[in-house]
C-alpha cells in the first residue's frame, strides 16, 4: 500500500526527473545575517534551486520559516547552532555559500577582520569538508583574499580539496564596476561588463577599462572611477554610519555568482565570471590565488582565462595589487597550519 505521502513524493521525483538536473540543494551560512537574509530570499527566486538550506549560529529557522512563505516551488528548511544541524544543513548540497562573520566599521580595514572571521571561517570549512566534500564552496566572508586560502588548507588537510571547487566571491566588484562606468558615460549598466582582476580588498581590486566598452576613459576620470570601484565598500560602510557594509547590492552578487555556476552545471556553455580561485597565473610569483575571468562548467572552474592586454596604468596597477596579495594569502595559509 502507498500511502498519500509516498504518492506525493513519488509524484514529485518525477515531476523533478523530468529535469533531474534542476535539483539542486544550496546552502547558506550565516543566513540570519545583513546578506544571509536577502541572499536566502534571492535563492528562494531562483528556479533552479530545488531545497534551500539555512543555517545561523542564531536565528536561521526563524529566517527559514519566513522564506518558506514565498510561492515558489523549492524547499526551505532552517538548522539549529549545533553540529547536527550543521551536517543536515550541509549533507547532499551542491552549492555552499559562506556569509557568516562580522563586517567592517567605519575606519576599519576587510584584513582588520581576520581576527574573527578567520576562525569562524576555518571551523565552518572543516564542517564543509566533512559533510559536503564534494560541493562548491562559496567564500563570501571577509577578508576574502585570506579566507579562501584558510578554506583551501582546511579541504587540503582533509584530503577532499578540489580547486576547481572552490570560489571567493567578487562579483560585487564587477557589479560596481558595471554601474559606476554607466553612470559615467550616461549608458544602461546592464550593457556595460567590466573585467576586474586580482582580489577582494582596496588596492588587489584591479578594473581593467582598457578592455571595456570604453578603453578611452582617461585622466583624472579614469582614476576617480578606478578608485570607486577599488574602494566602493567604504562608501557603503562610511554611509551606514557603524551599522555595517554592503549587504543587499551583496546579497545580489552572491545569488549572480550562484546562478551562474548553477547554470554551468546544467549545461550552459559560455558562462562566465570573474572570481578568486586557485590559478596558475601568477603562480611563479608565490600567488596561488588571482580573480580573472574564468568559465564555469559542471564540475566548477573550467578554464582560467589570461589576463590578456593592460596598458602602462593597468600594469601599476597590477604590480601593487600582487604585493598586497601575497601578503593576505599568506596569512590565511599559516593561520590554518598554525591553528589547524
Ligand atoms: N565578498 C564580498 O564582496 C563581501 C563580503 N562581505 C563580508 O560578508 C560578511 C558578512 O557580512 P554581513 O552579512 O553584513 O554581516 P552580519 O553580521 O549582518 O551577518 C553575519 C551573520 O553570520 C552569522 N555567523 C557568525 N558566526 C557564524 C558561524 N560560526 N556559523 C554560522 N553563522 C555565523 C551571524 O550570526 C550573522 O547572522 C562580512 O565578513 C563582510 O565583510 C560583505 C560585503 C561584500
Ligand atoms: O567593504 C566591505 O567591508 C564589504 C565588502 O567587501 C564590499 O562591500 O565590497
Amino acid at each position: 500500500m502507498f500511502s498519500a505521502r509516498s504518492i506525493f513524493n513519488t509524484v514529485q521525483r518525477r515531476a523533478f526527473s523530468v529535469s533531474a538536473q534542476q535539483n539542486s540543494k544550496v546552502t547558506v551560512l550565516g543566513a540570519a545575517g545583513g546578506i544571509g537574509q536577502p541572499l536566502s530570499l534571492l535563492l528562494k527566486l531562483n528556479k533552479r534551486v530545488s531545497d534551500l538550506a539555512l543555517y545561523d549560529i542564531r536565528g536561521g529557522p526563524g529566517v527559514a520559516a519566513d522564506i518558506s512563505h514565498v510561492n515558489t516551488k523549492s524547499s526551505v528548511n532552517g538548522y539549529d547552532p549545533t553540529p547536527e544541524g550543521l551536517k543536515a544543513a550541509l549533507d547532499g548540497a551542491e552549492i555552499v555559500l559562506i556569509p557568516a562573520g562580522v563586517p567592517r566599521k567605519p575606519g576599519m580595514s576587510r584584513d582588520d577582520l581576520f581576527n574573527t572571521n578567520a576562525s569562524i571561517v576555518r571551523d565552518l570549512a572543516k564542517a564543509a569538508a566533512d559533510h559536503a566534500p564534494k560541493a562548491k564552496i562559496l567564500v563570501i566572508s571577509n577578508p576574502v583574499n585570506s579566507t579562501v586560502p584558510i578554506t583551501a588548507e582546511v579541504f587540503r588537510s582533509k584530503g577532499v580539496y578540489d580547486p576547481r571547487k572552490l570560489f571567493g566571491v567578487t562579483t560585487l566588484d564587477i557589479v560596481r564596476a558595471s554601474r559606476f562606468i554607466s553612470e559615467v558615460k550616461k549608458t544602461d549598466p546592464a550593457n556595460e561588463e567590466v573585467t576586474v582582476i586580482g582580489g577582494h580588498s582596496g588596492h588587489t581590486i584591479v578594473p581593467l577599462l582598457s578592455q571595456s566598452n570604453h578603453p578611452d576613459i582617461s585622466g583624472e576620470v579614469r582614476n576617480q572611477l578606478v578608485n570607486r570601484i577599488q574602494f566602493g565598500g567604504d562608501e557603503v560602510v562610511k554611509a551606514k554610519q557603524g551599522a555595517g557594509s554592503a549587504t543587499l547590492s551583496m546579497a545580489y552578487a552572491g545569488a549572480r555568482m550562484a546562478d551562474s555556476l548553477l547554470r554551468a552545471a546544467q549545461g550552459e556553455k559560455n558562462v562566465v565570471e570573474c572570481t578568486f580561485v586557485e590559478s596558475p597565473l601568477f603562480k611563479d610569483q608565490g600567488i596561488d590565488f588571482f580573480s580573472s575571468k574564468v568559465t564555469l562548467g559542471p564540475e566548477g572552474v573550467e578554464k582560467i582565462h589570461e589576463i590578456g592586454p593592460v596598458n602602462e596604468y593597468e600594469q601599476g596597477l597590477i604590480d601593487v595589487c600582487l604585493q598586497d596579495l601575497s601578503k593576505n594569502i599568506a596569512k590565511g595559509q599559516a593561520f590554518v597550519k598554525e591553528n589547524p
